[in-house]
């Protein structure tokens, strides 16, 4: 196994509310002391908070204390705080907890570490730190701990939450009532789920994983094979790139891509799939478009072969593909198809044919809309080669419908539709979600830089493009399309650090797309 491929370590896994109490179980049985392992959480957070806001910059500390551990968690952080010099407030609105928490609370007050009564004792503070809730919250936030939240939520003083932002469900991230925005949440032992769906960033603020040394043994043993749920990293994306160019070698040898893409009325996707492809470094791409678009394919990529297609006279006007040329079905010839952007929804005349393909085969866009008018199941089981489809919420929603009614997690969401049409999915979004033969992938970070028109046509390109250069002998489709997501991402963050979120337009995008690879060495 290739070292730098390794994904066999903590900051990897991503867990539910469940797996992750039954993890924390097992160590309890097997002799960890509970008040141990919170001392050593706490003791860690509270090095980052000390990081974050020295004494010399910040006195002021409020802290919110909830009634399990979380609360626990605070309390030992609080009183750590306070031994240093800093001046520390409680507010805790429930005044039952769990026994150690208790205990925590009990011990803080002999040191007279000072209590509100009422949220607004806290607004003097510089810094709050939010123990509140934290996987074991199971019920909506009402009453005081709404008010409380609120409160925080309209001041305008930096948040730290405490494994997460209290108020946010630990599985998909929904509010539960109201939520903690924090500035920060300091994400204890293993990642959560919460923190790879959309819906939970605004409320995430940065985050951060405190490792404190759960072993992987008992992950595994909670997780079993079927339940991984893994980040896709920088280093591990790179790991999965095409291999060094032998000096001997041609362009057939480096990926041969065909693209099936553009109409008269969407002309500039095929341009910027192509520009996307073009980044990816594969050794040829050809490319079927309605005949139109001809001498404007060839002007923005010299060095693609255009195949010129008959166009569609709808009412509309669309020219949109009516044929493929011969030479453009001869499958054998290419290494991968991306098939999609700028089709409208005439490519209902082409994609049964492109469906048959013994080819891999990327489904984007226009494709996946007309595919979701027909019967999506049927039409995608038949395929006897890799099918990866790239839906963002929209498209994905149009293809499944009934998955949307019947789960609000976006993981689950993407896991059961990879199951049902046996294919790998990249559902698109602030934190992109990939599932497929098994495997499910989630994607660290981003840029909303990449909320522009194009950007997903550029990926569909770059995918299709990674794809046509693999062996796949030993690489999944999974880890493929997980890995251009990373590409894409973080040439969008290196794109907006130059050009700011404004500035990358989707050609900007893929001026930058061999950045990420030179920024390795
Ligand atoms: N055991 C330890 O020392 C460790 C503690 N950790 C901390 O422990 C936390 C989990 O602790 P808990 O399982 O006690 O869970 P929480 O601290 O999240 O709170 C659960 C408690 O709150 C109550 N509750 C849930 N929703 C409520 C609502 N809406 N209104 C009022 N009460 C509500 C529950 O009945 C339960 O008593 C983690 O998030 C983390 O902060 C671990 O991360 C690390 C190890
Ligand atoms: N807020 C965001 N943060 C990070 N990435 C985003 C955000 N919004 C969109 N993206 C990314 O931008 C791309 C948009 O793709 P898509 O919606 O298909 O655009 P288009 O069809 O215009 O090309 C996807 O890769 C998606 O993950
Ligand atoms: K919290």
């Amino acid at each position: 196994m290739n070292e730098r491929r390794c994904t066999d370590t903590i900051e990897h896994f991503v867990v539910s509310a469940k797996q992750m109490a039954a993890i924390e179980q097992r160590m309890f049985k097997a002799g960890m002391p509970v008040a141990a392992l919170m001392e050593k959480v706490s003791g860690l957070i509270t090095e980052k908070i000390m990081e974050l806001y020295p004494l010399t910059v910040v006195s002021k500390i409020g802290v919110m204390v909830g009634p399990g551990h979380n609360g626990g968690d605070a309390l030992v952080v609080a009183r750590e705080l306070y031994l240093k010099g800093y001046e520390v407030k409680l507010y805790r609105p429930l005044v039952k907890g769990k026994e150690l928490t208790q205990a925590h609370y009990d011990y803080a007050i002999s040191l007279r570490i000072p209590v509100s009564q009422a949220i607004e004792g806290l607004s003097e503070c510089e810094v709050i730190i939010d123990g509140l809730f934290g996987f074991g919250m199971t019920r909506s936030l009402t009453g005081d701990l709404a008010a409380a939240v609120g409160a925080i939520n309209h001041w305008s003083i930096p948040v730290i939450s405490i494994d997460l932002p209290s108020g946010l469900d630990t599985d998909t991230g929904e509010v539960l009532g109201s939520a903690i925005e924090a500035d920060y949440t300091f994400c204890l032992g293993l990642w959560k789920r919460a923190f790879f769906q959309d819906r939970s960033l605004p409320y995430l603020g940065k985050v951060e994983l405190i490792n404190f040394g759960i072993p992987l043994a008992d992950v595994k043993a909670v997780l079993g094979e079927k339940e991984v749920i893994k980040t896709m990293s920088e280093s591990v994306a790179r790991s999965f790139l095409p291999l060094p160019r032998p000096l001997v070698t041609h362009k057939y040898k480096q990926g041969h891509l065909l693209i099936i893409a553009g109409s008269r009325q969407y002309a500039g996707g095929v341009i910027l799939t192509g520009l996307g492809a073009r980044g990816s470094g594969v050794g040829m791409v050809s490319i079927a478009a309605p005949t139109s678009l001809k001498s404007m394919l060839v002007t923005h990529l010299p060095e693609a072969i255009i195949m010129d297609c008959a166009e569609t006279e709808s009412v509309f006007g669309r020219g949109g593909i009516a044929e493929l040329p011969t030479k453009a079905m001869e499958w054998d010839n290419y290494d991968a198809i991306v098939i999609g952007p700028g089709l409208t929804l005439e490519a209902r005349l082409i994609l049964p044919l492109v469906l048959e393909a013994t080819t891999p085969l990327i489904i984007d866009a226009d494709a996946l809309n007309t595919i979701a008018q027909s019967d999506p199941m049927t039409a995608l089981k038949s395929r006897s080669e890799t099918t990866i489809l790239t839906p963002h919420p929209g498209e994905f929603k149009r293809l499944f419908p009934q998955l949307v009614t019947e789960t609000n997690d976006f993981i689950t969401r993407t896991q059961i539709a990879s199951e049902q049409t046996e294919t790998t999915i990249l559902l698109k979004g602030a934190r992109s979600i990939i599932a497929g033969e098994g495997e499910t992938w989630v994607i660290p970070e981003s840029t909303p830089a990449l909320a522009r028109g194009g950007s997903g046509d550029v990926l569909a390109g770059l995918l299709g493009g990674l794809i046509a250069q693999s062996d796949r002998e030993n690489i999944s489709a999974a880890s493929l399309t997980a890995t251009a997501a990373v590409w894409h991402a973080q040439t969008g963050i290196i794109a907006s650090k130059v050009h700011s979120d404004l500035g990358v337009d989707a050609f900007t995008l893929t001026q930058y797309l061999s950045r990420w690879i030179v920024s390795a060495s």
